[in-house]
């Protein structure tokens, strides 16, 4: 076997191009961040991660990076305790918003994840087996995913605040979504592109008697498609109960209508589908009294913040061990991170739910295309050596290039809607 002592770790940010996606804290910058991490070894093998690029997230990647060199690429309980050490010595603050609104992640785990799957590419180049098989073997071949639609204006405003009426940006390919009629013509086109066979909604943007409506509009156009609506926590407890009665029967799941373990918990007691959750239950600390409280029946993965593959397996035991049902989170990402999302997702039994992605809203990427494909809605995992994704470098720098001239250097989505609406207020609950 090749040796796999770690000689060289690279962490190279990078900004490719997103459209203006609405949210209830704001709207999408012109550039999505993220980071990629190339670790390297004394047998001449490659490992590849990805993560958030958020300026302190990187300080804390750049000296987690140095603490690496000389340890074993197998060794992944030593490299995580190397970067607790490492990073809890360091003085930077912040950060805590990379994954867009999840702010009580765990830093060591944040930190360790993309490490921790290049580790793996390595282990798995090294055995001549995908990552998966060292994730105890898949137990599906392809991976289905949703349409993640969300409302959205026409194109970026361009300058800031120099169109201040955002319908007057210049179209970009998906034009505007902010009407039933516009989520539905999206759904109808990533659907036909990707086959997708489940639909979820990103809300919060409007009132949420727009939002039932725009869902109950997908119902009488997608009949059969399980949908989901997820406005991030912008409803009281009382908005929340009512929405829920107005939607029984028509979403397969709520995710965070409310903030908090408690006030979804009261929303639990009354709503007759499942809660689900990104917000509340994101670190392992959370899970006990998620459970005591029954604040949630469904939970988020995401090993971008749950600290890699091998502990979201064991995120993906507890919610089986305590019948927390479990699906998977997505933010703005790049090829490799998707390829570590699918492997992860088909060696894990009880991921049942089709996953997040933000994949169609992505125009620009580092791999190399066409090692992972959508073919009706799902992603066939990739069976060679590793992740299965290679780094095209011309791509990779012209991404970093693009990084060092946007000038986007933490994600901002509250400022940069207040560039274009002064008038924004970024409050939770909203309505
Ligand atoms: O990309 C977005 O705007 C999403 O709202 C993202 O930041 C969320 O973290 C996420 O997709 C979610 O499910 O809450
Ligand atoms: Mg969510």
């Amino acid at each position: 076997m090749h040796p796999t002592t770690i000689t060289e770790v690279q962490v190279t940010p990078v900004a490719f191009r997103d459209p203006p996606l609405l949210n209830t804290v704001g709207v999408h910058q012109p550039y999505a961040l993220r980071a990629i991490i190339r670790i390297r070894t004394d047998g001449g093998l490659t490992g590849v991660g990805e993560t958030y690029a958020d300026t302190a997230h990187l300080t804390r990647m750049e000296a987690a990076a140095e603490a690496l060199i000389g340890l074993d690429a197998f060794a992944l309980n030593t490299i995580r305790s190397v970067i607790d050490d490492r990073i809890s010595r360091l003085s930077v603050t912040g950060g805590d918003g990379v994954a867009g609104m999840i702010t009580t992640a765990s830093t060591t785990d944040r930190v360790f994840s993309p490490f921790e799957v290049a580790c793996l590419d390595i282990q798995g180049k090294a055995l001549g087996r995908p990552v998966s098989d060292l994730l105890g073997g898949a137990v599906r071949d392809r991976v289905p995913f949703s349409a993640y639609l969300f409302y959205k204006w026409a194109g970026h405003p361009g300058a800031a605040g120099t169109h201040p009426v955002a319908s007057l940006a210049p179209e970009d390919e998906w034009g505007a979504a902010l009407d039933p009629q516009g989520l539905v013509g999206q759904a109808r086109r990533m659907i036909d592109e990707y086959g997708f066979t489940a639909i979820k909604l990103k809300g919060g943007v409007f009132p949420p008697d727009e939002e039932i409506a725009a869902i109950k509009a997908l119902r009488a156009e997608f009949p059969d498609v399980p949908l989901r609506l997820d406005p991030n926590a912008a409803w009281s407890v009382d908005t929340s109960i009512r929405v829920a009665s107005e939607l029984d029967g028509i979403v397969q799941y709520l995710e965070d209508p409310t903030p908090g373990l408690d006030g979804m918990a009261e929303v639990s007691g009354e709503a007759k589908m499942p809660l689900a959750t990104n917000m509340c239950v994101v670190a392992f600390e959370h899970l006990k009294p998620a459970v005591v409280k029954k604040s949630v029946s469904v939970v988020l993965s995401d090993h971008h913040y749950w600290g890699g593959l091998q502990r979201s397996r064991l995120l993906g035991g507890i919610c089986d061990a305590f019948g927390l049902g479990l699906s998977m989170h997505s933010n703005s990402h790049l090829g490799v991170s998707l390829a570590a999302m699918v492997h992860l997702a088909a060696a894990t039994p009880n991921l049942t739910y089709a996953c997040d992605t933000h994949w169609p809203w992505k125009s620009e990427d580092v791999v190399v295309p066409g090692a992972l494909r959508f073919v009706e809605g799902a992603v066939p995992v990739p069976t060679g050596p590793g992740l299965g994704v290679e780094i095209d470098e011309d791509a990779l720098a012209t991404l970093h290039q693009q990084y060092l001239d946007c000038g986007i250097r933490d994600r901002d989505d509250t400022g940069y809607m207040k560039s274009v609406d002064p008038t924004f207020e970024n409050t939770s609950p909203r309505w």
